[in-house]
């Protein structure tokens, strides 16, 4: 599951516990409600960090409670209805109002790797933790808003096919030479501390939420149309 909570100006999304946050039904539902909370809390000001604890970030949908559903087919309604629950996950994170961080402590998989590609900045630890696109290699075929959201966020032609043609299993130091990742640092505590100040530095710029989030969706036009998020309203003021 995962909580929510405000400490001074930065929102702290974490899923919980120790095992590898697979997404399912129920914690997708969680990690929507708290995404909405952020947004309704929402000052300017305000920052979302987001991070896991133990050894994973989020190992993807829960591919065992598809499988559990009793036939191949029923299976296959499970995995489609839990990529339909997951879609309003990104757009939510696409049009929040203020700057979103994802602190990557651990590995993060297929629809866990897209989780964190969806914040605006992408920290990682360096010294455990790959980032992986598995879909490839297990016979899955990508929704159009996981392609759109990492053509959106990937420059690199080589970048994109390294991760969903090839299936590549990514550190942090390579992460950061695809264009992937922002920073890496070498442990948990530093990763940490630089969300922190991350979040503290982007914060102290007082950017008004509703101009920040349509700034930002204009930047990703096509994963804009894919998510069903128009253009809104700004009320600018000088
Ligand atoms: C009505 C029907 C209509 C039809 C509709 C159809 C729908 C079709 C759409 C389908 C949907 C597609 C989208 C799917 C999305 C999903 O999410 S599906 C779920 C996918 N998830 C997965 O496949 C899980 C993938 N995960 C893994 O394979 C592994 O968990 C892992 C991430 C690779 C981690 O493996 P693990 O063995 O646990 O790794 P470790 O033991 O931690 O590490 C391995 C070794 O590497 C070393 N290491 C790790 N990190 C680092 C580092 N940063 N630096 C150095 N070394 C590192 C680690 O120490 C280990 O080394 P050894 O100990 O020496 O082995």
């Amino acid at each position: 599951m995962c909580t929510l909570e405000k400490r001074g100006s930065i929102f702290f999304l974490t899923l919980t516990g120790d095992d590898d946050h697979r997404f399912n039904p129920t914690v997708i539902g969680s990690i929507l409600s708290a995404l909405r909370q952020a947004k309704s809390e929402a000052t300017r000001g305000s920052v979302l960090i987001t991070t896991s604890q133990g050894k994973f970030f989020s190992n993807g949908f829960d591919l065992a409670w598809a499988q559990a559903a009793g036939s191949p087919s029923k299976s296959l309604e499970r995995l489609s209805h839990m990529v339909s629950l997951f879609k309003p996950v990104v757009a939510e994170l696409i049009s929040l109002p203020m700057p979103t961080i994802a602190a990557v402590q651990g590995h993060a998989a297929a629809a866990g790797f897209l989780f964190a590609l969806s914040h605006d900045y992408f920290l990682m630890r360096s010294d455990r933790g790959v980032l992986y696109m598995s879909e490839v290699d297990i016979g899955l075929s990508l929704p159009d808003y996981f392609v759109s959201t990492f053509r959106a966020k990937l420059g690199s032609v080589i970048a994109l096919r390294d991760v969903l043609l090839r299936g590549e299993k990514v550190k942090a130091g390579d992460a950061v030479r695809l264009g992937i990742v922002d920073e890496a640092h070498r442990d948990e505590k530093s990763l940490a501390e630089a969300a922190i100040g991350l979040g503290e530095k982007l914060g102290a710029r007082k950017w008004k939420g509703d101009v920040y989030k349509e700034i930002r969706k204009s930047l990703y036009p096509e994963l804009c149309e894919t998510l069903g998020l128009g253009a809104e309203k700004v009320n600018s003021s000088l």
